[in-house]
C-alpha cells in the first residue's frame, strides 16, 4: 500500500492549512502547507500502511522564531536529551515543569526559567503532556507507576509521551496499563542526538491512538523537525526505533574501528574525517561522533552504556525471533568491552579509545 504523501510545513503563525484536495495528504498539525512536496518513502521498500505517515516539519530556525506553544508540559529526565527537549518546549511557549533524580539538573533547569518539580507526580499534576526521557523501560515504569509516579496525578485525557528507547513489547505493556486508567499514551522514541534535541529538531518515531496524537501534537511540533506517525498501536514506534539502534550501534562501532585503524597507520585523523565525510564510507554516526575522537573530547552526548542497553535489546528480540544478528552482536561486544574498561558513562565514541588502548595507538587526549 503506498505511503501517504507528506509535505513541508510552515511555521504556525502563517495562514491556516490549505484544504486538501487529495486524500493522500496528511492532516496538518502546524500551520500552512508550504506546497513543497516532501520526500516520499519508496513504497516498494516500505510496509507502512495508509495510517503510517511521515510529516516533516520545519527547520530549527523556523521552530525557534515561529512556534508559539500552548499549555503545560512536564519533562521527566533532564539528561542529554530531556534537557534540550524541555528547552524546546519552553521556547515554543509551554509552561514546563522538569524533574530528575539528579537535583543539579533540576536546579539548572529552574535557574534557566523552568519550574523545578519535586517528583514525577508533582511535575505532572497540571500537565497536558508529560514527556518522559529517562534511560530505559524500568525507569519509565517507575516514573509512571512508582510511589511518586505520574499516574497518581495526571488528569484524565492528558497524554504521556514515552521517549526512552525500549523493547516494543514493554512499550505495549506500559501503554496498556496507563490507558486502562483513562489517560493517553504515545509511544514516541526519538533520534538525532543532544544537539537536535536542543534545537527542537528531532526525528520522532511515534505510534498511538488518534486521541493521543491530537493531544500531543503541539508538544511534538515543538520538539521535532520530522514526525513519523507509525500507526495507532503503541509499540510500533519502539519497533522502528530498534531498527535505527541496530544500525546506529553498528555504525558507531565501525566508525570507531576505522578511525583508530587510521591513527594506527599514522594518518592525520582530522584529514581522515574530512576525506571520509566526503566519500562513500561516511555515515551519520561517523560524521556526528568522530569529531569527538578528533578533539579528544568524550563528554557524554550519548553514553556507551546507552548502546549496551539498546544492542542488548536487539539481541534479546532477535534471539526470541530466532533471527541471526551477528554484525550487531559484534558491535555490542565492543560497547561492552568499552564499558568494562571503565568508559560506560563516557561518550559512545569511546569505542575508538578502546581500540586505541588495546592496540597501543595514540589518539588525541588519550595516552596510549
Ligand atoms: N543521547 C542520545 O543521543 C540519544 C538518546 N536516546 C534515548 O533517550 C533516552 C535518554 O537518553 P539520554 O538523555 O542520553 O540519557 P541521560 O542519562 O543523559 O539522561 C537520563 C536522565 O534521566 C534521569 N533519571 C533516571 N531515572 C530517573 C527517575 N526515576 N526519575 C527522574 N529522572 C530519572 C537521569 O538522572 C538522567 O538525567 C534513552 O532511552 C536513550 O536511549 C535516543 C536518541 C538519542
Ligand atoms: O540519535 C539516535 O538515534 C541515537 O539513538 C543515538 O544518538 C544514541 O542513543
Amino acid at each position: 500500500m503506498p505511503l501517504r504523501r507528506s509535505w513541508w510545513r510552515a511555521p504556525r503563525r502563517c495562514s491556516p492549512p490549505r484544504p486538501s484536495s487529495s486524500t493522500s495528504e496528511p492532516t496538518a498539525s502546524r500551520g500552512a502547507i508550504r506546497g513543497r512536496p516532501l520526500m516520499q518513502m519508496p513504497s516498494q521498500r516500505s510496509s507502512l500502511s495508509e495510517d503510517q505517515v511521515m510529516t516533516e516539519q520545519f527547520s530549527p530556525e523556523a521552530a525557534i522564531s515561529g512556534a508559539t506553544g500552548t499549555g503545560r508540559a512536564a519533562v521527566i529526565g533532564l539528561g542529554s536529551m530531556g534537557y534540550g527537549m524541555a528547552q524546546s518546549l519552553k521556547r515554543a511557549g509551554f509552561e514546563v515543569a522538569g524533574f530528575d533524580v539528579n537535583a543539579a539538573a533540576v536546579e539548572r533547569f529552574a535557574a534557566e526559567g523552568g519550574r523545578g518539580a519535586s517528583s514525577p507526580a508533582e511535575a505532572a499534576r497540571d500537565a497536558d503532556v508529560v514527556v518522559s526521557v529517562v534511560v530505559n523501560a524500568a525507569q519509565t515504569e517507575t516514573i509512571l507507576f512508582g510511589p511518586d509516579g505520574v499516574a497518581q496525578t495526571l488528569v484524565d485525557g492528558a497524554v504521556f509521551l514515552s521517549s526512552a528507547t525500549m523493547d516494543p513489547e514493554v512499550a505495549r505493556t506500559l501503554a496498556a496499563r496507563l490507558e486502562a486508567t483513562g489517560r493517553l499514551y504515545l509511544d514516541a522514541p526519538i533520534s538525532g542526538g543532544a544537539q537536535r534535541a536542543a534545537e527542537g529538531a528531532l526525528t520522532i518515531l511515534a505510534s498511538g491512538s488518534p486521541a493521543a496524537f491530537a493531544k500531543a501534537r503541539p508538544a511534538l511540533d515543538a520538539m521535532a523537525a520530522k514526525l513519523y506517525e507509525l500507526g495507532d498501536a503503541p509499540g510500533q514506534g519502539a519497533a522502528f526505533k530498534m531498527i535505527n539502534q541496530l544500525l546506529a550501534g553498528v555504525h558507531i562501532a565501525a566508525a570507531s574501528e576505522a578511525i583508530a585503524f587510521a591513527a594506527r597507520q599514522g594518518l592525520d585523523i582530522a584529514k581522515v574525517y574530512e576525506v571520509i565525510t566526503a566519500s562513500a564510507g561516511n555515515s551519520w554516526m561517523f560524521e556526528n561522533r568522530m569529531p569527538h575522537v578528533v578533539d579528544g573530547d568524550y563528554t557524554p552526548r550519548s553514553a556507551v552504556d546507552i548502546f549496551v542497553k539498546d544492542l542488548g535489546i536487539i539481541q534479546d528480540m532477535a534471539r526470541s525471533a530466532k533471527f541471526p544478528v551477528p554484525v550487531s552482536a559484534a558491535a555490542l561486544q565492543m560497547f561492552l568491552a568499552t564499558s568494562a574498561a571503565g568508559m560506560g558513562r563516557d561518550d559512545d565514541a569511546s569505542v575508538a579509545r578502546l581500540y586505541a588502548r588495546i592496540t597501543g595507538t595514540k589518539l588525541p587526549g588519550d595516552p596510549a
